[in-house]
């Protein structure tokens, strides 16, 4: 999008809601109907990917094969070493890993492996036409305080986000919630929750998104994650449309599979980001409870395929 048509498309987007920059500042109210949504929610399918890992322990390829069967278009969160054989199906790569989540740029120590790991999936990225390679901010640490944290986010990003404009390849940041969720042992599950991680707040990650400036530089918007941390999710998705470069999902609580036992209703939600005239991609990442994770995935992809 040119950008005059995209301040434009903002302008339609907020009424007379305060910008920053050309981007909406956090707690502005937003004036739009819901009868837009439903409107410009039609020629505009839903670009659905999975997340790998969540169907441990399928192998990669019985999955690529079960999701180009249900007409998935993209995988992630799967190894590089299966890219060549996924792609080779007809899938595409939607989102490259890099560093972890707990190793994150908030703290100095991890920025080399930060820098090496985002520019290495950024070659990724280009090798198999992937849009974007995912980031994180890393867990709290003691002696690091949130304007440090800030601050060091930002300087390690900086260094790296010249090189994925050149790639023309994207960096998504996702928030993530730092509940504890506790599995029927009392033990914390590993996945639920990221107890201790930073951005946890789905403002904070938009203004750091909005202190990056760059096209490059995206919110990953974790549909599951921000429902459990700041909830509204239609405003707040609606709020940061155009600073949004992927999506997840899953049910709430559990993160298992997006059904009728879980709280969040996903098809209004699909038909925001439709109307938002997203052309990412949104991904599964729910852990399915199910004795057959391959119809749970289908009824997810159904249900989203709005
Ligand atoms: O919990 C998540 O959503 C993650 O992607 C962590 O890697």
């Amino acid at each position: 999008m040119k950008r005059r048509e995209f301040l434009t498309a903002q302008a339609a987007l907020v009424g007379g809601a305060a910008l920053v920059g050309n981007r909406l500042a956090a707690h502005e109210p937003l004036v739009q109907s819901d009868g837009a949504d439903a409107a410009k929610a039609s020629a505009n399918p839903i670009r659905q990917s999975v997340m790998g890992w969540c169907f441990n322990p399928m192998d990669t390829l019985t999955l690529a094969k079960h999701c180009k069967a249900i007409g998935l278009e993209a995988m992630e969160g799967i190894s590089p070493n299966h890219y060549d054989a996924v792609t080779k199906l007809g899938l595409k790569i939607s989102l490259v890993g890099s560093h972890g989540f707990a190793t994150g740029p908030l703290d100095p120590e991890n920025h080399a492996e930060v820098e090496s790991k985002l520019r290495n999936g950024i070659d990724l990225a280009v090798q198999y036409g992937a849009p974007n390679v995912i980031t994180f901010t890393g867990m709290r640490k003691a002696g690091i305080s949130d304007e440090a944290a800030r601050r060091n986010c930002l300087d390690c990003w900086k260094r790296v986000i010249g090189y994925a404009e050149e790639k023309n390849v994207g960096l998504v940041l996702e928030h993530l919630n730092s509940k504890a969720h506790k599995n029927a042992d009392g033990t914390i599950h590993p996945m639920k929750g990221h107890p201790g991680y930073w951005g946890d707040d789905i403002h904070l990650c938009a203004e750091l998104v909005n202190e990056m400036g760059s096209e490059k530089f995206k919110l990953l918007f974790d549909i599951y994650h921000v429902q459990i941390m700041n909830g509204d999710l239609i405003e707040n998705l609606r709020r940061y449309r155009t600073i949004t470069g992927h999506y997840h999902t899953a049910g709430n609580p559990g993160r298992r599979e997006l059904d009728d036992q879980q709280e969040i209703n996903y098809p209004p939600i699909m038909r925001a980001i439709q109307a938002s005239d997203y052309n990412g991609y949104v991904a599964q990442e729910f852990i399915p409870t199910s004795d057959d994770p391959i119809a749970s995935l289908q009824q997810a992809f159904d249900l989203c395929n709005v």
